[in-house]
Formats: structure tokens, sequence, C-alpha cells
């Protein structure tokens, strides 16, 4: 999957910037607040209907503007015409995301048509961040390639809400019916989540052990440990049993939506023991390896984008990256840096098309 043209018009600090990119390599270089994460941005938000940033759509709108717009013009192997995707913003308004100029009815039915892994620095809230972090990463990895999981997880997410509000109701007016009813389908969809989460992780503590391995050129053991609490017993039986308790905090104490991917560097949890060159390390293996996991679940080749990734590693586990990276299993990549003598030396190292562009005060020029 390539993106070969990308347009884009007052999406945060860039007003307008017209590309047409590398299938390869695509440098942005540029010193600090000039717009290079927020371009990488716009290409992630094409993917998944919504900014890695910052949730809220109507602060990804150019401060002084009313509309924003992006649009990409993507080349899929095999596949002779191209797939032109449109998001459109206005204050106020509901966006809009089109395919070959027809909207979508539902966004979840464009999540997984573009695949791509974004890797940036902001991913250390998924080892030091909270268990929510983490349950973000497997959803996000998951849904890219399964409908039925996303799905699933809306569904959960929903009966959970209502049991939550069932149970914050006054003492008589409680209707245990009802809540018997959210928990059934809490059960029917948390057990199949689970499941999946499990058959993910099982997977994928391979692949990511051996990127650790080879970005690190060491013998460290790095593992996750998947840990739920629907592994204890039946989970009709678990909501059942702390109905009571449930009902006296106002909310939902066991269940999917609690469960936990414990990270460990030889035996210790990282987040305890990691140096920051390792913890970078760690959360670079993960993305690698959900890219590596996508590709092998899916049709088309993801897009690999890395936000300002090499600060704080050391110059053997920044080669190891490039190498990795411009190898053939990955395909089109978008690199930011804030210097330009780092990219000439990583580029030197790889024989690809690429392009390098510079990013100043949100507008993007082809390097001279
Ligand atoms: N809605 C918006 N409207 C206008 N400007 C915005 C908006 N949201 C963010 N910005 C601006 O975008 C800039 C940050 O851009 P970005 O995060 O892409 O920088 P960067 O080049 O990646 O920098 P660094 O090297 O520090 O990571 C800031 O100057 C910020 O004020």
């Amino acid at each position: 999957m390539t993106l070969h043209h990308l347009s884009i018009i007052n999406y945060k600090n860039l007003a307008q910037v017209e590309l047409e990119l590398s299938p390869k390599i695509n440098c942005f270089v540029g010193n600090n607040g000039m717009g290079k994460t927020n371009l990488l941005d716009a290409v992630y938000y094409l993917s998944f209907c919504r900014s890695y940033t910052n949730p809220v759509d109507s602060q990804i709108i150019k401060h002084d503007a009313d509309v924003c717009m992006i649009q990409g013009r993507y080349l899929i192997e095999g596949q002779e015409t191209e797939e032109e995707i449109y998001c459109g913003l206005r204050r106020r308004q509901k966006k809009q995301f089109k395919r070959n100029k027809k909207e979508y009815e539902k966004l979840s039915d464009h999540i997984g048509f573009i695949p791509l892994v974004m890797i940036s620095p902001a991913d250390i809230g998924i080892i030091q961040g909270g268990s929510d972090e983490r349950r973000r990463f497997m959803d996000i990895a998951i849904s890219q390639f399964d409908k039925s999981y996303m799905q699933a997880l809306i569904r959960y997410n929903n009966a959970l809400q209502q049991r939550n509000a069932t149970l914050k109701m006054e003492g008589n007016a409680i209707d245990h019916t009802l809540l018997e009813l959210w928990e059934e389908q809490m059960v029917m969809d948390g057990e199949l989540i689970a499941e999946k989460r499990q058959a993910f992780v099982k997977e994928f503590i391979p692949v990511f052990d051996e990127f650790y391995k080879r970005i690190s050129l060491s013998n460290e053991k790095a593992t996750f440990d998947y840990v739920s609490q629907l592994n204890d017993g039946n989970f009709r039986e678990i909501l059942r049993q702390t109905r009571q308790r449930d009902m006296a905090l106002g909310h939902t104490t066991t269940g999917i939506h609690r469960d936990e991917l414990e990270m460990l560097l030889d035996g210790f949890p990282i987040k305890k023991v990691g140096s920051q060159g390792q913890n970078k390390t760690y959360f670079v293996s993960m993305k690698l390896a959900q890219f590596h996991y996508l590709l092998k679940t899916g049709k088309r080749r993801p897009i690999l984008l890395l936000d300002d990734i090499f600060d704080r590693l050391d110059a053997n586990r920044v080669e190891e990256i490039v190498k990795l990276v411009s190898s053939d299993e990955f395909g089109q990549i978008f690199i930011s840096d804030t210097n330009r003598e780092s990219f000439d030396k990583i580029l030197s190292r790889i024989n690809n098309s690429q392009h390098i562009y510079s990013v100043k005060n949100g507008e993007v020029t082809i390097y001279g």
C-alpha cells in the first residue's frame, strides 16, 4: 500500500500542503514545533479517522480556520485503479469521510482499509501509562485485521456503560432483570475479546522478542504476560458474585476492561527497571511486531510512520532499526527528525527511493 499523493488544508499548523511521495522512504526534517508530527498525524488520520495525538477533532482544525481537509491517493499492489480517501472537518459539524467520493455510513467500516503503524515518542505511554494504554495497543492492533473484534468491543463497552448506569440507581430502583441483560451481553462479547487477545499475545510474543534482540544486539529477554480476570473462572459467575460490591461502588469491577498486559524485561517489570533507551527499544519492537503481525494477517503491506524515534537510542540501535525498516518486509515509510545530518547518515545506508522534505512553520518543501 502506498500513498502517492497527499493534499492537506488547515490541518493544525499545516495551511496548505501538496506532496508527491516516494513509494519507499519519505523524510521530514525541521526544527521543533514546525509541523513534522502534524504531517505524519494527517497521514495517520486518513487510516484511523482520528488524530494520533489529539482526540478532539475541533482542535485539529487550524486555529484561524473553520474547515480542514485531508485527501490521500493510494496505490494498492495488484490493483490498477487508485483509491482516494477524503476527510473533511467543519467546526460544529459531523466529519465527512469518503472513499472514492462515496461517504462512509460508519467510520468503523474504513478502519483497517489503509493498514498503518505509527511509532512516536508518545508510545512511552504504553509502558509508563495506565493499563488502558496497553489495552488500547491490543485493541488497535487486533481491530485493524479483525472487524468482528472491533464490533464485539463496541457492544461490550456499550453494555458496560449501561450496566454501570443501572448500578448507579438508588437501592430499590435497581432493575435486576435489566442488569442481567447487560451482563449477558458483556459475557458474550467479553469472552470473545479475551480469547482473541490471548491468541494475539501468544503469536505476538516471539516476533516481538526477535525484534527486541535484533535492535538491542543483546540477550536481554523481553516478553509479555496477558492477565485477565476472565482466566480466573466463569465470567457470568464472576459478575454475579461481584454484583453486590459493584452496586455499592456504582461501577463494574470485573471484566475485560480491567485486562492487563504485563511487560517484562529479564523477568522484571520494564516500567520499574528499564533505562530510557531500553524503554524505547521495547515500544519500537512492539510496534514493529505489530507491523509484522498486520502484514501476516492482512492483504496489504502497512504504511509505517516513524516520528522522531531515534533520540535517546545509541548509534548501534539506530543502525539496526534503519536496517530493519529498509528491508523488503517494510514498504512505504515516513520518518521525521530534527536533524538533517542524522538523516544523511541514516539514508547513506539505504539504497532506496527517497524524498527529503523540509518543514518550516507549517510549510513543506522538497529539501534543496
Ligand atoms: N489547531 C492548530 N492550529 C494551528 N496550529 C496548531 C494547531 N495544533 C497544533 N498547532 C501547532 O503545531 C505546532 C506543533 O507541530 P508538530 O507537533 O508537528 O511539531 P514538530 O515539528 O513535530 O516538532 P518537534 O520536533 O518538537 O516534535 C505547534 O507550533 C502548535 O502550536
